[in-house]
């Protein structure tokens, strides 16, 4: 099957200027950067660099200072808010330090992105099961995520960012806080929800280990700039 040749992401000479202490701090600067559907985009560069900035104006959970963020053929910041919401959904994030909720079980975790949506429990359940289910997960639907180890709450924190469907999966340092080999379980796991799923994977890192397991393209970023970029075995092909 072709692939559309339009990209699902199109940041469009984006910035971000914060103030902090009477000093301009231009954490991205001047960004261009386009990722096509079905992708695996990995994004690397020292702490500080920019990468979450930039990440962020996906979602607009950053507003670009200037510059346009375009996703899946619409310009967000011309949406509407309820619109905006809407876009919102169809783009999953996950973190280093998976930001579930401690108080509620893993099923409850996983169905909580559909409380606010028009589906009905019992459709809410089989919802939640099936992707508890999808990341190997399904016999901990009782239990909490403290009793669950870091790669089974960062396995939480997937199905349940894929409870409204997304088409596009930002990963923020997720697995930073895990050890080598249940990273590449880990990883094993997005590259298999990208061939099944067709999800275009945005991935931060500062570990170029994570970039060549997965990754098909990336870019590697330095004080807010994008200072080179393109297939992993190019960039990469004087380290590898
Ligand atoms: N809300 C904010 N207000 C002020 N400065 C910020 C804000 N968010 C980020 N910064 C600054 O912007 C720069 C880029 O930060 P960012 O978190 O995007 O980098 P990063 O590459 O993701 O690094 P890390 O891996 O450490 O998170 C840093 O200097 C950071 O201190």
């Amino acid at each position: 099957m072709l692939k559309a040749t339009n990209p699902i992401i199109d940041l469009h000479d984006v910035s971000v200027t914060f103030q902090s202490n009477g000093k301009t701090l231009h954490a991205v600067n001047h960004v261009n950067l386009q990722i096509n559907q079905g992708d695996i985009y990995g994004i690397i560069g020292y702490s500080g660099a920019g990468k979450s900035t930039l990440v962020r104006t996906i979602n607009l959970l950053q507003q670009p200072t200037t510059g346009t963020v375009t996703v899946s053929g619409r310009h967000l910041q011309q949406l509407s808010n309820p619109d905006l919401r809407t876009a919102r959904k169809k783009i999953g994030m996950i973190f280093q330090h998976f930001n579930l909720l401690n108080s509620r079980t893993v099923l409850n975790n996983v169905e909580y992105p559909l409380l606010s949506q028009s589906i009905n429990k019992h459709d809410r359940r089989a919802k939640a099961k099936k992707l508890l289910e999808l990341v190997g997960l399904g016999e901990f639907e009782a239990s909490y995520p403290e009793q669950l180890s870091g790669g089974q709450k960062q396995r939480v924190a997937i199905a349940r960012s894929l409870a409204n469907d997304p088409d596009i999966l930002v990963s923020d340092e997720a697995t930073s806080a895990l050890d080598p080999k249940t990273t590449n379980d880990i990883l094993k796991l997005l590259k298999h929800l990208n061939e099944t799923l067709d999800l275009t994977i945005v991935l931060i890192t500062h570990e170029m280990q994570v970039i060549k397991s997965v990754c098909q393209h990336v870019a590697v970023m330095d004080q807010g700039k994008i200072i080179e970029r393109g297939p992993v075995a190019d960039v990469f092909s004087e380290t590898v």
